[in-house]
């Protein structure tokens, strides 16, 4: 493995992309703001086995890719050094400055002699605040910063460094890709990137939100002849999103495009070629037996998953400022947000990732553009009264149960009620006890349950203590 290091805290770019195993992970610092914007996003990644970390107003150096590195400046900051000290186990321990300078953890004030952080609260990423003028994120790199810009897909953290080198990969070969992550993570953005870094970029990418077509129109959608998105991608990129609620009759016309390569268009005798690369999104899970396993199958040929965005806390600083400045590309300018709702930002969980982030940010920009005070609670919407990061593990079977009840047993409302994400939400169901899967339900007790409620599929679902969704899917699979 060889390294370029140019300063003690190996700042800058490395060639070495992959770093293996958690042995090999290092400690990473990144600016998620600062007074000067160029700055955010710029990191120092301690060298391993480096002893204390010292971080005051001239040290460590922070650089970027750009070139150049220097320390954090500002008055604010004390000379008197915060130390971050790495254990065994993985977990950092803050050791305050004896200075008064006013030390933030997660938006809450650090005092006396520090704090120690668990190795899970690290990996979540540790939200510091400096003398009430910078924030940093600590957290651990699995990859090195390098050179790999991908129009649009910003992110400094190793997931995003990940994302970029897997969009160049899979843009290289012509299989079929399946984009998994939750909504708003940015599958139809990596969608869009794969495509325009492919061979194919001179021809369209057609996309098609299979959530948001007809069942009786989706065949005609895809396969109608002249008209249909197979006939007009025309040796480009075909983009299924929400891929899962295909119709069963569409899975199995896509199976047999990627069986053979080609299709009949509705109403013609022959087949006509399918010139077309395949990519499809999903935020849930393909393998609950629902969705045609054969497809599903080929679709794995290439999979990249999109992380949430509290798994890629560090990124949060750039994105805010990407929205600010496509804002001001708009506008011509951005107002100032004060650090303290940024510190908010970076400390939210974020159960609508990217997206949610995004609109959270314009309405700040357009609140304080009007002179309003900004109260994060107003601007987010559902926010009031939840922690600003919830733990799955802190969720009792109960909370679930509750929240599945008054939310007439929908996983997509309960999730967001519970503020997690929906993959997250099946987790928890999965491991419910006393929440039954519509699989282990006898066909009978259904139709019991369906006559007694007069066919109403919400309330059956609730007798029956399963979700709805998974209720309406078999139901429509039986003709009910
Ligand atoms: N890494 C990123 N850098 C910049 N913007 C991003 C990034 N990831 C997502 N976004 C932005 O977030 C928004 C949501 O992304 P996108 O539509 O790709 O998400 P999605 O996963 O396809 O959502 P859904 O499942 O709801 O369709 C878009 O405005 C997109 O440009």
């Amino acid at each position: 493995m060889s390294l370029s290091l140019i300063d003690a805290e190996n700042t800058l770019a490395s060639p070495v992309c992959a770093l293996a195993g958690r042995a090999a992970q290092r400690l990473a610092l990144t600016i998620l703001w600062h007074p000067q914007p160029q700055r955010i996003g710029e990191q120092c990644i301690a060298a391993p086995g480096s002893g204390d970390i010292e971080l005051n107003r001239f040290a460590p150096l922070f650089g970027g890719l750009a070139g150049g590195a220097q320390p954090l400046g500002q008055r604010r900051i004390a000379r008197d050094a915060l130390r971050l000290r790495r254990h065994r186990d993985h977990g950092v321990s803050l050791l305050l400055p004896k200075s008064r300078m006013r030390v933030e953890l997660n938006g809450a004030m650090l005092a006396g002699a520090g704090t120690r952080c668990t190795a899970e609260q690290v990996d979540a990423g540790l939200v510091i605040g400096l003398g009430g003028v910078v924030l940093l994120c600590v957290h651990w790199m699995d990859r090195l910063p390098q050179d790999s810009a991908i129009a649009g897909v910003h992110g400094v953290g190793s997931a995003a460094i990940r994302l970029r080198e897997l969009i160049r990969q899979v843009a290289a070969t012509d299989l079929p890709v399946l984009l998994l992550g939750e909504a708003g993570s940015g599958k139809e953005l990596a969608a869009q990137a794969i495509h325009h870094a492919s061979a194919r970029c001179r021809s369209p990418m057609v996309t098609v939100n299979m959530a948001t077509v007809a069942e009786a129109q989706a065949a005609p959608e895809l396969f109608g002849a002249g008209t249909g998105a197979l006939a007009r991608v025309d040796d480009g990129t075909l983009f299924l999103d929400k891929i899962g609620t295909a119709p069963q009759a569409v899975q199995a016309l896509l199976l047999r495009v990627l069986k053979t390569g080609q299709y009949r268009p509705a109403g013609m005798r022959a087949n006509e070629p399918a010139r077309v690369r395949l990519v499809v999104a999903s935020d849930h899970d393909l393998h609950d037996g629902s969705f045609n396993q054969s497809l599903l199958r080929r679709l794995e040929a290439l999979v990249v998953r999109l992380p949430p965005l509290r798994e890629r806390r560090c990124d949060i600083g750039v994105l805010v400022l990407h929205f600010m400045q496509a804002w001001s590309g708009r506008t011509g300018s951005a107002p100032a947000l004060p650090l303290a709702f940024i510190s908010q930002l970076c400390n939210y969980d974020w159960p609508g990732n990217v997206r949610q982030l995004g609109s959270v940010v314009q309405r700040a920009l357009s609140a304080a553009q009007a002179g309003q005070p900004l109260a994060f609670e107003a601007l987010v919407p559902g926010v009031a009264g939840r922690p600003a990061r919830v733990r799955l593990g802190k969720l009792s079977g109960q909370a679930v149960l509750d929240a599945l009840e008054s939310n007439g047993w929908l996983i997509r409302n309960a999730a967001l009620a519970l503020g997690v994400s929906r993959p997250s939400m099946y987790k928890l169901i999965e491991e419910h006890p006393a929440i039954r899967q519509i699989g282990q339900i006898a066909p009978a007790e259904i139709a019991a349950a369906l006559a007694a409620h007069g066919g109403d599929a919400g309330r059956c679902a609730a007798a029956l203590r399963t979700p709805s969704e998974a209720l309406r899917r078999y139901l429509r699979r039986h003709g009910g």
